[in-house]
């Protein structure tokens, strides 16, 4: 078994113990009560090459990266530096996360959210909806095709965005054929977890110039920004080096400050 398929082995079980607990007729309404998704899309479509920052816990393949007792402050930190889009991780088992760390996230900001889980059940888009998230990830690799389309038709049903995951050119094909404008290329692969930040620069030159794409994964630094810009990124989405960095604010605009210095490569539209 893979890291991803056992990943999403757990994850399949927590699902079931919510569902459980919660119908889904009851969080479909919920859902549909909750004030309306951001505009993310212009929010990536900005002059200026943005920041995703994560809260991140651990990681199946580092293990514990922080405690952050409190998501909120974190999240707060990282409105202040300037991201343009926050990351929460809501998966317990591998990587620490929770919804309620997603809530806590959400009354603290005003920026979009973005729910970052293993989605594979519209039970999980609209859950996302009900705590207020803008933006859902899916990972092509977890999911066959007909699954994701019909699971990205449901996110943008309920006004949100799929930030729709990939690793390889076939995986991109995919998300293309299933109709994704937003396309995150992550340099590590979810099979093996090894990182290769080289996958950026060969995949996102092959996707159309409208599409919105985003560098997912081993971002340490400013460097790291520019050479993602350079290969055509709109954004980066960075998890480690800022729950790492002891100042997360900072560590934030300092990425900021580098995506919109002149001499950052702008994405070509
Ligand atoms: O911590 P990093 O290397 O900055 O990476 C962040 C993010 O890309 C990574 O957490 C991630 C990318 N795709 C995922 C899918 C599921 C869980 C986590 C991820």
């Amino acid at each position: 078994m893979t890291v991803l398929e056992s990943i999403l082995e757990g994850v399949r079980e927590d699902l079931a113990a919510r569902e459980a607990k919660l119908p889904f007729a009851v969080v479909k309404e919920r859902a549909a009560k909750a004030s309306p998704p951001l505009d993310v899309l212009s929010v990536l479509r900005g002059p200026n090459v943005g920041v995703i920052a994560e809260v991140k816990r651990r990681s199946p393949s580092k293990g514990a990266l922080a405690e952050i007792p409190e998501p909120a402050e974190l999240a707060s930190a990282y409105e202040a530096g300037g991201a343009s889009v926050i990351s929460v991780l809501t998966e317990q088992r591998r990587f620490g996360g929770s919804l309620a760390d997603f809530d806590a996230v959400r009354r603290a900001v005003k920026i979009p959210l973005l729910r970052k889980d293993f989605v594979v059940s519209p039970y999980q888009v609209h859950e996302a909806r009900m705590h207020g998230a803008d933006v859902v990830l899916l990972i092509v690799a977890a999911l066959e095709q007909n699954a994701l389309v019909s699971l990205l038709d449901r996110v943008e049903s309920l006004g949100m965005t799929a930030l729709v995951e990939v690793h390889t050119a076939e995986e991109a094909d995919r998300a293309l054929e299933a109709g994704s404008s937003v396309i995150g290329v992550n340099a590590r692969n979810l099979h093996t977890l090894e990182v290769d930040k080289d996958v950026f620069g060969r995949i996102a030159p092959g996707l159309p110039s409208e599409t919105i794409k985003i560098a997912e994964s081993g971002v340490t630094g400013p460097g790291d920004l520019m050479s993602y810009a350079g290969a055509g990124a709109d954004a980066v989405l960075v998890g480690e080096s800022l729950v790492t960095s002891g100042d997360p604010k900072a560590a934030v605009n300092k990425l900021v400050t580098a995506g919109s210095h002149p001499a950052c490569p702008r994405p070509s539209r």
